[in-house]
Formats: structure tokens, sequence, C-alpha cells
């Protein structure tokens, strides 16, 4: 997986992680402290709209009143005549008092006259022959045989309309004496009564005429029985059962969306994306401080690994660790360097010595026939060998012997110092000099010279008759190249300077055998 990736999936996990620590903090701390205080506001609300249903029927009772104290209408219950109605109960008085009908009932509870604004008041409509009228109603035989006043009122279901009842008994006006009958006056509970309320008590609510034939599956309330709220909720519904019990109206409050506190509000929902913003921002200086760094040794690691080289890395991080840490590989890649060298100088070169090894003359001699052949001057071999180095050993010791060596080694490099020159150790105590020279003359006097040398180091050899240690030597060097040669590899020559080499140790040892390689001169013939 990539750092960046890892660093993605990490964020959003605390992001998560802190959403559901707040969501805990929120659900398990701060919501059960709120959720009482918002059961009784919404209560409230509830009660409210019950109360402002309950008060719009106030005036009513009032009115119905007045007209039961009347005492002509006592007179009128026992004697209905058109002259009083034309003169106290006409429709305009009606409709001015917003009464949608009127009822005038007699001590037997017998309708004897009656108002309705429209067919939906008529007399039918009310729910006479039902059992339990009087006494919820009308006046009950004991309220009538009390002789004092009674009143009732509520809600009453007349067909497909719900309204609000006013029934009072109808006796003289000093309130003493025998009742006459009763009034029984209705007004529609229409929407127009439910905007006022609303209007007042500043709480939207809903008030549904439920359908004559479905009983609601709900408990039903009376009129003036308060609703409760178990659960805070965006709104709560109750059913109310008029004065009779009948089902009549669905009441749904719908409380201000404001009171209920959310978890995606606007405000929450924007708190979210600022901390997934600021997260993502915050990744931003983590990625150049660490992930750069990190992205850097990755590159430098697959070069070395693709390239097999040795690298560093750039080490100014502001992250300190992070310096330290390249710092650190910085200098294993510097050790690692050293002891690269150390080991390609040991593949290269001669351990005991110092000069270059057989190895070397491969590559050299390989890179100096090339190039001779490419006609770029001379090009000679010198085998050299101690001569009677068994018997130096013998006499001074193997360990002085190294040292004999390693002087003859110094010696003969001190002769080789030119570009094209390199001595190296060919194997125990016999040397080989390649030379790519410019002329012969010259690689020959470079051979007498290196003999010399070794003779002025002066080294006593009591076993040899020259009493010093000496070498012999045998050169082949070859002039510009020619055709002629072209089958004379250096393979090849080092191979002819070792005969002469042998030659050389057969007439005498402490001697230079040279063989010239020219091209053949053409003779003229006639
Ligand atoms: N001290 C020492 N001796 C070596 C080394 N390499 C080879 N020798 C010795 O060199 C000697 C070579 O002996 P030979 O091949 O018999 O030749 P030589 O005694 O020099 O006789 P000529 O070459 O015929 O003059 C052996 O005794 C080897 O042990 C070395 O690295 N150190």
């Amino acid at each position: 997986m990539r750092l960046n990736h890892f660093l993605n999936i990490l964020a959003l996990g605390l992001l998560l992680l802190s959403f559901l620590t707040a969501s805990g903090i929120y659900y398990l701390i701060y919501l059960p402290r709120i959720e009482e205080q918002l059961i009784d506001r919404q209560d409230r609300d509830l009660q409210a709209v019950q109360k402002g249903i309950a008060y719009a029927q106030k005036n009513l009772d009032t009115l119905s009143y007045d007209y039961a104290i009347w005492d002509d209408m006592v007179h009128f219950v026992d004697n209905v005549s058109p002259e009083f109605v034309a003169k106290n109960l006409y429709d305009n008085a009606f409709e001015a008092a917003n009464i949608d009908g009127f009822y005038v009932f007699n001590r037997q509870n017998q309708l004897v006259w009656h108002y309705q604004s429209g067919a939906d008041f008529a007399m039918q409509q009310l729910p006479l022959v039902k059992a339990g009228v009087a006494g919820k109603l009308l006046p009950s035989k004991a309220e009538m045989d009390a002789g004092k006043p009674s009143v009732r009122s509520g809600l009453l279901r007349m067909g497909d309309r719900v309204v609000y009842f006013s029934n009072v008994t109808v006796m003289p006006s000093n309130g003493e004496g025998l009742v006459a009958g009763s009034l029984l006056t209705v007004r529609n509970v229409s929407q127009a009564i439910r905007e006022e309320i609303e209007q007042f008590s500043l709480i939207k609510f809903d008030l549904e005429v439920l359908p004559q034939s479905q009983a609601p599956g709900e408990i039903t309330l009376g009129f003036r029985e308060p609703p409760k709220v178990e659960k805070i909720a965006a709104e709560h519904s109750w059913y109310v059962h008029d004065a009779l019990g009948v089902p009549s109206f669905k009441i749904t409050v719908l409380h201000d969306r404001n009171q209920i506190p959310s978890m995606f509000t606007i405000e929450s929902i924007l708190m979210f994306l600022s901390v997934l913003v600021m997260s993502y921002i915050a990744i931003v200086p983590f990625s150049a401080l660490v992930v750069r760094p990190l992205r850097v040794a990755n590159a430098v690691l697959d070069k070395m690994a693709h390239r097999g080289i040795l690298l560093t890395m750039p080490t100014s991080w502001v992250i300190t660790e992070v310096a330290k840490l390249t710092e650190s590989f910085n200098l294993v890649v510097e050790k690692l360097q050293r002891h690269q060298n150390y080991l390609e100088s040991l593949s290269f070169n001669d351990p005991l010595t110092g000069i270059a090894n057989r190895r070397s003359l491969e590559v050299f001699a390989e890179r100096a026939d090339k190039q001779w052949r490419e006609g770029k001057g001379a090009i000679g071999f010198i085998m050299l060998d101690i001569d009677f180095f068994k018997h130096y050993n013998d006499t001074v010791g193997h360990q002085n012997g190294d040292q004999a060596l390693i002087k003859v080694a110094q010696a003969l490099m001190l002769e080789c110092r030119r570009r094209g020159e390199l001595v190296t150790r060919y194997g125990g105590e016999e040397f080989c000099v390649v030379i790519h020279g410019d002329n012969l003359a010259q690689m020959e006097l470079l051979a007498k010279r290196m003999l010399q040398r070794v003779r002025d180091l002066n080294i006593y050899h009591q076993a040899s008759p020259f009493e010093i240690v000496t070498v012999s030597m045998g050169a082949v060097l070859y002039d510009g190249y020619h055709p002629e040669f072209a089958n004379d590899d250096w393979q090849t020559m080092i191979k002819l300077a070792d005969e002469q080499l042998y030659k050389a140790k057969e007439s005498g040892r402490n001697n230079l055998q040279v063989l010239h390689r020219k091209v053949s001169p053409l003779f003229v013939v006639g």
C-alpha cells in the first residue's frame, strides 16, 4: 500500500473515530439532558392546542346561558309562537352570533323548535336516539328536578361535521322554579377556528375530522382531557371523542423543527466538512516532511538496486529523525564504498607487493594489443624471474624472501611510471612488464634500466655467483602493427617473451634476451 493511500485511510479513520466519539457524547450525555426539557416543551405545545380548542367553545356557553335565563323563553318552550320567533329568534341574529344550530327542548327532552344554518345542522343530524343523551347532551331528570340551572358543553358529532355544543336549562331569571326545558346551541368547528387558534397560540396543528364509519385504532381522549408527550418527535397526534364517546377529531401538532436537536443540521454538516478539509490540509505538511524524504530514499535505493552502484541521499530534512536517518544511511554507504574499493583493489593488485596482478595484466594487455592493432605505436612484453630465488629463501628464510620480492617489484615500478607501461606480478618470483611505447630502441633501453635497477638494490645473496639478487629477462618487442603480425595476439607475445627468459637463464642469468619483431625487408630481384 502506498504511504499516501495509507495516510488518507488514516485521516478518514481518525475522522470517523472523532465522529463516533462526538456522536457518543451527543447521544449519551448531551441528548438525555435536554430530552427532558424538550419533552416538557412539546407537551406544552399539545396543551396549548388542546386549551385553544376548548377555549374557542367558551363564548358559545355564555351565549346559550343568556338565552336560558331569558324569562320569555320559559313561556316560549311551552307555547311556541311565530310572533316570538319573528321578534327574537330571527335568522340574522343567529348568523351574527355565528351559530349554526339552535334547538329548543321541553322538559321531556322533546324538540319543540329549532334553527339550522344548513342541511348539515338539521335536527335529524342530532344523535338524540342514543342512550346517555340525557345528562351528557341534554339535562338529566335529576338536573331538572333539582330546579337549579345546569350546563353541558363540549364536542358533538353531527353527521359529517363536528360541532361545539352548549346546552343549558331554561328557567326563570331568578334561578329558581320549574325547569321548562333546555336550549342546545351548536357551532361548526371549521378550519377558520383552527386558523384562529394557530394565530394566538403560534403553534401549527392540523385538525382532521375522522370518517364517521371508521373508528380509529387509537385511544381517544375527551374534549378537555390533556394529551401527554411520551417521546420527542417532530409531530404528535391524538384522537378526540365527542361528549357521547364518538371518535371525532385527529389533532396533529407540528412542532417547531428547530426545537429538535439533530446531528444533521447545516451547522453540524459544515463543521464536519471543515474537519474533513482540515484533516486533509494537515496531511499536506506531513506528506512534505515525511513522505517526500521516504520517496527520495526509495528512489535512491531503487537506483542502487538496478544499477548496482552505491549512492548517497540528501540529508537536509526538517524532521531531525529523518535527517539523522539519511546521515546514518550515507555513513553506511561511505563505509561500503571504501570496502568495495578495497575489494576492487584486491582483485586488481597483488596483496604482497602492491603492484598490479595477473588480472590487471590481462585487461591492460588486451587494451594495448587493441590499440597497437589500430596502428598506435609499438608493443612489447618482458618476462622477469629472480635468479636462484629458491636458494635465497633457503638461506635467509621465506619472510626475508618476501621482502626481497617487494623491493624488486618497487624497483621495477620506479622505471615503469610512464603511460603505456605496466609492471605486474605474474606468479611466484616471476614478473611480466607490458610496454606500449613509441619505438623498439626506447623499449629495449627500458628493459636494460630495469635490469640495472635490480642490481642497484644490492641485496646480498650468498648462494648466487653474483652475490647479490639479480633478475633474468626475456623480452619480445614488436614494431608498429603490420598484417604480418595478425596472428600474434598478446598471449603469444608473452609466450615468446618467456622463451627469451629461458634463453637468458640458460645463458648464465642476470642478463636480457630480446627478440625484435619487425616487418621483413623487401628484396629487389633482378
Ligand atoms: N619468499 C617467497 N618465495 C617465493 C614466493 N613465490 C615463489 N617463491 C619461491 O621461489 C622459488 C622459485 O624457485 P625455482 O622455480 O626453482 O627457481 P629459482 O630457484 O629462482 O631458480 P632459477 O629461476 O632457475 O634461477 C621457490 O622456492 C618458491 O618457493 C613468494 O611469494 N615468497
